[in-house]
Formats: structure tokens, sequence, C-alpha cells
């Protein structure tokens, strides 16, 4: 009993259910011997593991085991909270910079990709934060999509992991001449540049997540997002045993298209074009268009996703800033610092708020 190349195959995705829950077989025919010897599948299941339950404090001074190796791992990544005297002593005089991602740090993570609101007291903290600092939304989404959600207009905005950016105008940025950054306008009139480096993946993408969509039709809880620059295949709500067949159906259709590429989010598959390109280089692009390049500035980048590492390397092979990583559990990082939630990057900007207003006082 094979299955075939068609992912959409309503028999064989029903096969692989039935087969699996009632003799507790492994349903994985030899054409998925592709996604599990490349190491798909572990890395979909390492992508977003799943909050244990906490143990219960049964009123005697009880930690659990998840909070030791926390606690240990925190002592490598240490909290921006209570290390925060730390950081702005190692800021010492410069002018900070925030770089902040969006799902995951700024709004909690949920099961409808659709519905990642920020709340109004998220909202507020990041309005105040701008008001001190340069302050940029460096997201997978799309720039429209981002912005749509966050609805400030005194951020600046990297959509598509740094593939679509609305920069002011600097007429001696190196990239001013690149084929893809065209000079027009923002909503509120102002001359802008817009760099969108992956262009002409346009038409792939979208012929991509036409087909992404065909072969998940009959998945249950599968959810194509077409991000114009690039494809996001969530698996967030799929029962886990069908996960292998999700990736053998987006397997199968990027070995069609070379020039694009995998990566691996919080329960994501993202299909994005192969370019020299990430947040990392949307990083540098910003503080470079927002005159920020100086030594004076201290760039901090706080994000929670795998793409978010291309942007606390950056900041740490430069020896420029700080990666501020959004984990609850512990994980491998390119960050110097750590928050566990949303809900303590708050916490964080209001922090700087208030330093910023007590320093101002003096
Ligand atoms: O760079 P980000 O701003 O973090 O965007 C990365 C992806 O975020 C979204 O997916 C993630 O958040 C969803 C809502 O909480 C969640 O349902 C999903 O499981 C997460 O992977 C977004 O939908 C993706 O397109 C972005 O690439």
């Amino acid at each position: 009993m094979g299955l075939t190349h068609n992912c959409s195959d309503k028999k064989t995705l029903k096969r692989w259910f039935f087969i699996d829950k009632r003799v507790g077989r492994k349903p994985i025919p030899s054409k998925l011997d592709d996604v599990r010897a490349s190491g798909w599948l572990d890395a979909m299941k390492s992508s977003s593991p799943p909050r244990k339950k906490l143990s219960k404090d049964l009123g005697i001074n009880f930690v659990s085991e998840e909070e030791v190796a926390y606690r240990s791992w925190a002592l490598k990544y240490p909290s921006a909270i209570t290390s925060f005297e730390q950081i702005i002593r190692n800021a010492n005089g410069k002018k900070i910079a925030l770089f902040l991602d969006y799902d995951g740090t700024l709004a909690n993570i949920v099961v409808d990709p659709e519905r990642a609101f920020m709340t109004n007291a998220m909202r507020a903290a990041v309005r105040n934060v701008a008001k001190y600092f340069p302050t940029a939304i460096v997201s997978g989404r799309p720039r429209d999509k981002v912005y749509g959600f966050v609805g400030l207009t005194d951020v600046h905005y990297a959509g598509c992991h740094g593939m679509d950016i609305v920069s002011p105008v600097r007429e001696t940025m190196s990239i001013a001449n690149h084929p893809n950054c065209i000079r027009s306008t923002d909503k509120q009139g102002k001359e802008v540049f817009l760099f969108q480096p992956a262009n002409e993946f346009i038409p792939m993408i979208d012929e991509v997540f036409i087909s992404l969509i065909e072969k998940t039709k009959d998945v249950e809880g599968a959810k194509v997002e077409n991000n114009k620059f690039c494809v996001s295949v969530h698996y967030r709500n799929i029962d886990e045993k069908v996960w292998p067949a999700v990736a053998q159906c987006v397997h199968e259709v990027l070995k069609g298209y070379p020039r694009l590429r995998l990566n691996y989010g919080r329960k994501v598959l993202e299909i994005r074009p192969i370019i020299d390109w990430n947040k990392g280089k949307a990083v540098e692009f910003l503080l470079e268009s927002l005159e920020l390049e100086s030594e004076d500035v201290l760039p901090l980048y706080i994000g929670d996703d795998n793409t978010d590492e291309d942007a606390f390397k950056v900041l740490r092979e430069k020896n420029r800033g700080y990666g501020i990583l959004v984990s609850s559990f512990p994980k491998e990082t390119n960050a110097f610092y750590s928050l566990r939630d949303p809900s303590e990057v708050m916490e964080f900007l209001k922090s700087l708020v208030r330093w910023k207003k007590s320093t101002a006082a003096l």
C-alpha cells in the first residue's frame, strides 16, 4: 500500500490516519523516506514544543523539572528584565534602537494566524517606546498585514522576513541604486524607499501557493498562507500523525522549484526564495537608512523564532548590540538575553520608557 505523490488524494490521507489509529503501526511508506531522512520531521516536531503542564504547587516549595531546566538555561541567556540595569550600563550613553518581531513577540501565538491580534496594552507600550527610541517591526508576514495588526504610524515596518521594507529615502545608501529599491510615496505622501529584493519571485510564489492549497485541501486543519514573497504552510492544527504527509506535499512541490527553499517556523513550514536576504540583512538595511549605523547606537532585537536568529547573529558577530530571545523553554540561540513571553516583552518595553523618562528628568 503505497502513498501516491498526490497528497490531496482523500483516500490516501484517510488511510494514513485509519491504519495508524487501528493497529498503531507507523504508516510511513517509502516515499516519506525523503522527509524523514532529511530531518524535516524532527525539525517540525521541535519547532515549537507544546507547553508542558507545570506540576502543581502542592503547598511545599516545589519547582518543576521544566522550571529547573529553564532556570539553568537562563544562566546562559539571562532575563532582559532582571538584567535591565546591566543592559543600560552596557549601552553606556549610546542611543538605543529597537527591532521587534511580531508573532510570538508582540502577540501571543494563537491557533488562527488571522486572529493574532496584539493587545491594546501592548500597542500602547510599543507606541510609547517608539516616542523615545527608533523602533522597527521586522516580521515574516507581509508588511501591510503586520501594519494592519499593529496600526502605528510612528514605527518602521519590514515584512516578509525583511523582503518587503519601506524606509526613509537616504541618497547615500549603497543599496539606493539596487534595481529592486524604488522610490515611492507612503500613505502620508512622504517619499520613501521601497525595497523588495525578491520581487521577481512573486509569480513563482503565487504558483506554489495555488499548488499547495490544492495538495493540502483534504488535510484537516492545514492552512496555507500567501505572504507575497513566501508561503507559509501551517501544521499547528493538523493531527501529528498526518505531519509526515504534509511534509511530503511540501517536499514534492519544492522539488519543482530549485530557487525556493524551506525554513521552519513555529509549527509552520515557510517556503522562500533562495536569495541572500533575511531579517539580519533587513536590520542592517534599516540601521543604514535610519542613519543609525554609527557606533553610538545600540540595536536591540527582540524575537522568538528561527528566522530571528539571523538578526541575533548579525548583532552578535558585528558586536553591535543584543538579541533578546522570547522563549518559555530552553533553546539554542544567538541571542544574549531572554524573555519568557510577550507579557515580559511588554514589561521590558515599559522599563525602557521609564528609564528614558527618569534620565530626561535629570
Ligand atoms: O516573523 P513573525 O512576525 O514572527 O511571523 C512568523 C509567522 O507568524 C505567523 O505564524 C505564527 O503565528 C500564528 C499566530 O499566532 C500561529 O498560528 C502559527 O502557528 C505561527 O507559526 C504567520 O501566520 C506566518 O505567516 C509567519 O511567517
